[in-house]
Formats: C-alpha cells, sequence, structure tokens
C-alpha cells in the first residue's frame, strides 16, 4: 500500500493517532531538531502525545552523546524526559559489549573513533576503552607512527588488549585513528559501529555521518562492521526489555527510511511514520523498497489531529 499523506488531514491523522495508543518511538535528529535547531511545534506535539497516554521514547543513531548528554538536551529545548525513556547507538554498542560478546579477559579493551557519547556509555557499563576523545590522537601521522604501528611491539602503540574496535560519528577523524583501528583488526579485533547513517542532517542541510565515518575502513578491510543503531533489532529488543509494549499497538516516527522506518518494519511495530525535515525526500518515500504506512512534511503537523 502506497504511504498515506497526512498533512492537512485532520480525520486521517486522528485515525492513525488512535491505532497506536502505547508508545511512540522518536528519532531525533531530522525529526525533533536539526543540530541544535528545535523545529517549531515539537514540544507542543510531544505533550499532545503525552497528554493523550502515549508513551514517548527517543531513539537515536547519533553516537556522540550519552542518555543523560540527551536528557540535558532535550530538557534545556523545553522537552522533559528521562534517561530511561532515551535510547542511543552508544548506549545500545555499550550493551552489545559488556552484555553479549564475551571478549577474553586479556581482550576487553574498545579503541574507540568517537566522540564522548561513547566513552561515556562503556564507562557506564565498566568497559575499558582507549582513543575516542584522547587529544594525543588528535594529530598528524609520523613517519615514526608508520614504523611502530607496523611492528606492533610497542604497547603504548598497539595496545595487546584491544579486542574491539567501535566506530562512531567522530567530528576529529583523522588518518592516524583510521591506521591504528585498521591494524587493530588486522589482529584479530571485533570490527563494530554504533551506526551506519551515511548522512548527519544539521542546519537543514547534510554533513558526513556515522558511516562516512567507517567507510575508509569497510573498504581496507572489505569487510561490514556489525553496526548496533537502528536497523539493529538489538536496540528493539532492549527498548521492548525496558517498556514491555503491545508492538502492534506502537509506532516510530523518523526522517530516514534506511533506518528509522526499516528498524519499525523490521521490528513489527504497527506503524511507521516519516517527516520531511531530515534525510529522506518524499521522492524516495514514494519510490523506495522501503516505505513508511504513513509521512508528513513535519513533526508539528500531527497538531492538525486536534483540530
Ligand atoms: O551520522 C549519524 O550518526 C546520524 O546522522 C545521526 O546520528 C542520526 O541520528 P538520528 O536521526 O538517529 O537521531
Ligand atoms: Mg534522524
Amino acid at each position: 500500500m502506497a504511504p498515506r499523506y497526512l498533512t492537512g488531514d485532520a480525520a486521517g491523522l486522528k485515525s492513525f493517532l488512535d491505532k497506536f495508543d502505547v508508545v511512540f518511538l522518536f528519532d531525533c535528529d531530522g525529526v525533533l531538531w536539526s543540530g541544535d535547531y528545535l523545529f517549531p511545534g515539537t514540544v507542543e506535539t510531544l505533550e499532545l502525545l503525552r497528554g493523550r497516554g502515549k508513551q514517548v521514547v527517543f531513539v537515536t543513531n547519533n553516537s556522540t552523546k550519552s542518555r543523560v548528554d540527551y536528557q540535558k538536551k532535550l530538557t534545556g529545548l523545553g522537552i522533559p524526559s528521562n534517561p530511561e525513556e532515551i535510547f542511543c547507538s552508544s548506549y545500545s554498542a555499550s550493551i552489545y559489549i559488556s552484555r553479549i560478546l564475551k571478549l577474553p579477559a586479556d581482550k576487553r579493551k574498545v579503541f574507540v573513533i568517537g566522540e564522548t557519547g561513547i566513552e561515556q556509555e562503556l564507562r557506564s557499563e565498566n568497559v575499558p576503552f582507549i582513543g575516542g576523545t584522547d587529544p594525543a590522537l588528535r594529530r598528524d601521522i609520523t613517519p615514526e607512527d608508520y614504523k611502530r604501528i607496523a611492528a606492533g611491539d610497542d604497547p603504548s602503540v598497539i595496545d595487546p588488549e584491544v579486542g574491539v574496535v567501535l566506530v562512531g560519528l567522530d567530528f576529529h577523524i583523522n588518518y592516524l585513528k583510521i591506521a591504528l583501528a585498521y591494524h587493530y583488526v588486522k589482529r584479530g579485533a571485533i570490527f563494530l559501529a554504533t551506526n551506519i547513517d551515511s548522512t548527519l542532517p544539521s542546519s537543514g542541510s547534510l554533513f558526513p555521518g556515522a558511516g562516512s565515518m567507517s567507510a575508509p575502513l569497510i573498504m581496507m578491510l572489505g569487510q561490514d562492521p556489525v553496526a548496533l543503531g537502528k536497523p539493529s533489532q538489538a536496540m528493539m529488543d532492549a527498548i521492548e526489555g525496558k517498556f514491555h509494549f503491545d508492538r502492534s499497538r506502537a509506532c516510530m516516527v523518523g526522517d530516514r527510511l534506511n533506518t528509522d522506518i526499516r528498524f519499525g518494519i523490521e521490528g513489527k511495530l504497527g506503524g511507521t511514520l516519516a517527516v520531511l525535515t531530515g534525510v529522506s525526500s518524499k521522492e524516495e518515500i514514494l519510490t523506495g523498497t522501503v516505505q513508511p504506512a504513513a509521512y508528513l512534511d513535519k513533526l508539528s503537523d500531527l497538531l492538525e489531529a486536534e483540530s
């Protein structure tokens, strides 16, 4: 069935909303905000849903912040929330490493490409890590680095306890970090990614996404990472584990077809709703292989259900 266009259709909106009386899973970047710009009507829309007794859960692939950081951002933007209602890909990845992967005792360390969100969530799961925001890696590679990385016998350069390489959105990505990550995987480390989004919506435009951080490694290694963010169902299972909801009465709201909408469809949720304020275009929604049940120009069009 073709996706239903619900903007301006108050009756259609109302019947769509009434189908999902349990949980609304909300993507963040491109749905609630674009970078630090909060889309008008977002606060009122979430109040409308909560006012109708619907549980709102925030599900973001953006690994640069932790759940606590997101709570601060949401609160700062006038959206009440608690960390229990927030799922981010850095949390999903940390849970996977600490509770699913059975790493040998001498290979428990993670080499991180990414920002503080990953570091905080790894710490919350007592997972040791190196790299990440370490200022020692925010530099050009040197002739000495080549020799020492290739030799691999200096633990201060190639740490023998690294058993995982985890790649997320890194605003300080560079040649040295990619080289180190490559050599860790070549030495047997497991190749993981928080998420594979190719682009990041910000300031109403698109910028390099987490997927473009792992792309050089995928090319060098000829191997894809295990990605723990949407559409991975590991995240859906974690959400269901916390909220115990009836999936057929739940709806996923997102701006990206190959992560958000696929997440809802593969998660067998009752509905999926796309908005046109982020990554995916109307044309992609109408002609793509992954299609939402319905779509809107923007999230706040949901307020028309009240009229
Ligand atoms: O590059 C990225 O990591 C993504 O573009 C960003 O994380 C998307 O976040 P979301 O839309 O899932 O909130
Ligand atoms: Mg998004």
